[in-house]
């Protein structure tokens, strides 16, 4: 039986302050790219506002946004509580979250601001109005993570995407400073880079499997960003294939209902641990070579090198490799679905695709893209935002009360579970009209100005907001710029999108053929 649906293993979201329309993270650029050109629709920082994390990137783009459209209650209420149809008996809506999790999500905001499910045995709550998953973001003494986090613990280590409390608030501190906007911009050249080195491998004519190839790439850059130039190719491929294996494999054990099955010596359980103990071995392999052979300018040496400003405690070698693995679970994967969720869409609307060629033709006139040309690429930006509007790669996430709290119309006992989905908000038709449209220019600064706050959040928000938002939003941007600067891409005849929820919304193949521009 499937138990709750299950965070992105790079963890559900967490609550930081206000930032941008969406108090979602901040498109990258040297001047904090957010709201410059307009309120983009992923602006702020990403540092998690209403946490500790001190030396957290630019301010939030900016933009406030109006609080809720016409239709839903007010913030602050009165909140409309609402109970979900179609239980069955025994496992109440666990049989419809498991067989069409999207709209099954996506249809519950019509029932309530908070709707109330059951999970077999279990009640549980979906916050769906955006008031009420900042509530619940934002106050992490009254809403932890707990339930599946517990379970992913175990998988991942005590990392930052699975602690809590003061152990969160201290290794966001220490993590922080490998996520400035100094060190994104000093990865720039190499994302830039590896991006050409693939395409240059690219003919006319040719068909490929977009998903396949920004995961592959998205590993390279991975490992050029964590440990500079360390990892051969084929390693970086095998490392691939391991992350893949562990990804899926922590999908189903945080969702399982047994421990017992996993311990199992069945063949996917095996190459669970086969692939998870190389990951390791590679990442160790790493941090071994890094302490005995000298720093370099990549985040393997900052997070070596971090030093808590004021106990002066460092991590210590497990808890990099925890952290490691992490970024590559929680990063990878993520970017890479974006970048084909971008491609596939562009490639379906020849005349948005058109005006990205345009303004990267405009701003870049044939040159390697930099950060500092990313502010001048508002258009691309909206692509990207529009994308992570339509198809979050984070489509669903958890809470547990530390106690008795009041969630809008209700008061939930301690230990009572509660969703969010970035799915069902961002397709709500109260907060997105005709939601299901790829509209980019929803994303201009006079109609993201019209977003209501906290519905758009493809990073979360608060404390345990993505500490990668800005370096993913960098890397996309950059390889967007890249590809579409040489060539077109489109959707092989035939090809039907079909957004795959599983640990992180994935792409499933997606086959384009290549056109030179
Ligand atoms: C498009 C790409 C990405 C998306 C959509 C995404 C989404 C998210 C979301 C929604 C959360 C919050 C989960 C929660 O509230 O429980 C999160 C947390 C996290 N993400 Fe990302 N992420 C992306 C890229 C990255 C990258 C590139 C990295 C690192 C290299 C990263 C590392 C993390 C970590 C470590 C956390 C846990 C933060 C904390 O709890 O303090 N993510 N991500």
């Amino acid at each position: 039986m499937h138990t709750p649906p299950p965070p992105a293993p790079t963890g559900p979201t967490g609550p930081t302050g206000p930032t941008g329309p969406s108090g979602s993270p901040a498109f990258p650029g040297p001047s904090g790219l957010s709201g410059s050109s307009g309120a983009s629709g992923l602006s702020g920082s990403s540092g998690p506002s209403g946490s500790a994390a001190p030396s957290a990137p630019p301010a939030p783009a900016g933009s406030s946004v109006p609080s809720v459209s016409a239709g839903s209650s007010a913030p602050g209420g009165p909140w409309r509580a609402g109970t979900a149809p179609g239980a069955v008996p025994l496992l109440g809506h666990v049989p419809a979250l498991w067989r069409r999790p999207l709209e099954f999500l996506a249809s519950l905001p019509a029932h309530g601001d908070l709707v109330e499910l059951r999970l077999g045995p279990t009640r549980a709550y979906l916050a769906a109005h955006p008031e009420l998953v900042r509530n619940v973001l934002l106050d992490t003494r009254a809403f932890e993570k707990g339930g599946v986090f517990d379970k992913a613990r175990q998988l991942l280590g005590n990392s930052l995407s699975v602690s809590r409390g003061e152990e969160h608030r201290f290794q966001r501190r220490l993590l922080q400073p490998a996520f400035h906007p100094t060190k994104i911009a000093a990865y720039t050249t190499a994302v830039a880079d590896d991006t050409r080195a693939v395409t240059d491998t690219w003919r006319a004519g040719q068909t490929l499997d977009v998903s396949d190839v920004m995961h592959a790439l998205l590993m390279r850059i991975a490992a050029r960003t964590l440990f500079s130039a360390g990892l051969d190719d084929a390693t970086i491929e095998e490392a691939r294939q391991c992350l893949r294996t562990v990804s899926h494999g922590i999908y189903r054990r945080t969702v399982a209902p047994l421990g017992i099955l996993e311990k199992l010596p069945t063949p996917g359980n095996r190459a669970y641990d086969r692939a998870n103990a190389r990951l390791r071995r590679i990442v160790a392999e790493m941090i071994d070579r890094r302490r005995s052979g000298g720093d370099a300018d990549d985040m393997l040496s900052t997070l070596l090198r971090a030093e808590h400003p004021e106990t002066g405690e460092r991590l210590d070698e497990g808890q990099v490799l925890d952290q490691v693995v992490t970024f590559l679970v929680a990063g990878s994967e993520t970017t890479a679905s974006t970048l084909a969720f971008v491609f596939h869409l562009m490639g379906t609307l020849p005349e948005v695709e058109a005006r990205v060629h345009a303004e990267v033709d405009g701003v870049l006139a044939g040159r390697a893209p930099a950060y500092d040309d990313l502010p001048l690429l508002p258009c691309t930006r909206n692509v990207i935002t529009e994308a992570l509007r339509l198809h979050p790669p984070s489509w669903m996430a958890m809470r547990v009360t530390a106690r008795d709290v009041e969630l809008g119309p209700r008061t939930l006992p301690a230990r009572t579970m509660v969703l969010y989905s970035a799915y069902a908000l961002h397709h709500n038709p109260e907060l997105f009209p005709d939601p299901e449209t790829f509209d980019p220019d929803r994303w201009t600064p006079e109609r993201a100005a019209r977003v209501p706050r906290g519905a758009l959040l493809p990073f979360g928000a608060g404390s345990h907001k993505c500490i990668g938002d800005v370096l993913a939003l960098t890397e996309t941007a950059l390889v967007v710029a890249t590809v579409a600067a040489r060539w077109r891409l489109r959707p092989a005849p035939g090809t039907r999108l079909r957004p795959q929820p599983k640990a992180t919304l994935e792409p499933g193949p997606l086959p384009m053929v290549l056109e030179r521009r």
